[in-house]
């Protein structure tokens, strides 16, 4: 049974995963190789624990969240370590060889990877059969659904492990039958944002007004009516027809997009740089991300029922 959790990599992605573990019941142990990560996640974390009491997520025994800047500290006798650092086979590898002597033969790794197959990663681990996919969907303390994702050696037991654990402290996971790249959110998600983007770099719409032509249009309905569902909603007829045109005029480029290039290359990475797609002023970022956080809450506990 799993009751010992160590984080590696503290950014966007951990902090939440680290609150909503102990919120679990779970002993978390949280490590980033940046002083001032560990420093930014600890005011993260209680941000994060604010936003649990706002769902009603209750304390499901004495979790605790426990920061550390010493990695032998941090994944010492715990039954999971969850790797959450920058999507990048190199630094990847490099935590596992360097906690590689540090845990049990039997100590699962999991990833947090966006889509490298986990085929990839466990070539970079001893005992491979013990590592496994947990993709956590962005912001991780709100979205439930979890992607469990084993690779060609990781044994059945383990992807099963990880699923009930998710289950257990009242998380959704879902398993993904097979080790694709982007597993199944990303793909579908960065087929929109293939299309998205190339239709603001076509100048076919502003970007403000294809967020609220997907937003109001698209996303407010899938979160009801999932994409299998709104086949039947909307007729597999009108389906075939629509697509028998409109597939082939999709957008199906096979780089990074030219407008995507130009923005990273300047430094324009979104909120975390003050600009990317929009522009952001500190206090407009908080603002922002205290009404996403909460407009999130509300739509959840709809969602579930429970309002
Ligand atoms: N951002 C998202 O929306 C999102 C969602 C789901 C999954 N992911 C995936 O989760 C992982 C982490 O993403 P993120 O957005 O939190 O990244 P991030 O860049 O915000 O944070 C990564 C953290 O890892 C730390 N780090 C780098 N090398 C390290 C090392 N050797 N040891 C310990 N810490 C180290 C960095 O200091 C940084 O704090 C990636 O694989 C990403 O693809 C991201
Ligand atoms: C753009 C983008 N890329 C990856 C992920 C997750 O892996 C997310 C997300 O979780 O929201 C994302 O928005």
């Amino acid at each position: 049974m799993i009751q010992r959790i160590a984080i590696i990599g503290l950014g966007t992605m951990g902090p939440g995963m680290a609150a909503r573990l102990a919120r679990g019941g779970l002993q978390v142990t949280a490590y980033d190789v940046a002083p001032a990560a560990i420093e930014r996640a600890r005011t993260m974390l209680g941000t994060a624990e604010g936003v649990l009491d706002a769902l009603g997520i209750a304390a499901a025994g004495a979790g605790t969240v426990r920061f550390t800047d010493d990695i032998a500290e941090a994944v010492a006798g715990v039954d999971l370590v969850i790797e959450n650092v920058p999507e990048n086979i190199a630094i990847k590898a490099e935590v596992y060889r360097a906690i590689d002597g540090l845990i049990a033969s039997d100590t699962i790794v999991a990833s947090d990877t966006s889509g490298i197959p986990i085929t990839q990663l466990q070539a970079h681990i001893s005992h491979p059969e013990r590592m496994v996919g947990m993709h956590w969907s962005n912001p991780p303390h709100i979205i439930p659904m979890i992607e469990v994702i084993g690779g060609e050696k990781t044994a059945p037991q383990i992807v099963e492990t990880i699923r009930d654990l998710i289950r257990s402290i009242g998380l959704l996971p879902v398993v993904v039958k097979k080790d694709v790249p982007g597993f199944v959110e990303n793909r579908v998600l960065y087929a929109l944002l293939r299309e998205a983007v190339d239709l603001v770099e076509r100048g076919v719409i502003e970007p403000e007004d294809l967020d609220t032509c997907v937003s109001w249009g698209i996303g407010y309905k899938i979160a009801v009516v999932g994409p299998m569902a709104l086949l039947d909603m909307a007729g597999l007829d009108i389906y075939k027809s629509v697509s028998s045109f409109l597939n082939a005029d999709l957008s199906n480029r096979g780089d990074v997009a030219p407008m995507v290039l130009e923005k990273t290359g300047a430094s324009k990475l979104g909120i975390k740089s003050g600009e990317g797609m929009f522009s952001y002023t500190p206090e407009q970022t908080k603002a922002l991300q205290a009404e996403r956080a909460r407009k999130l809450v509300a739509v959840r506990r709809i969602l579930e029922g429970r309002e």
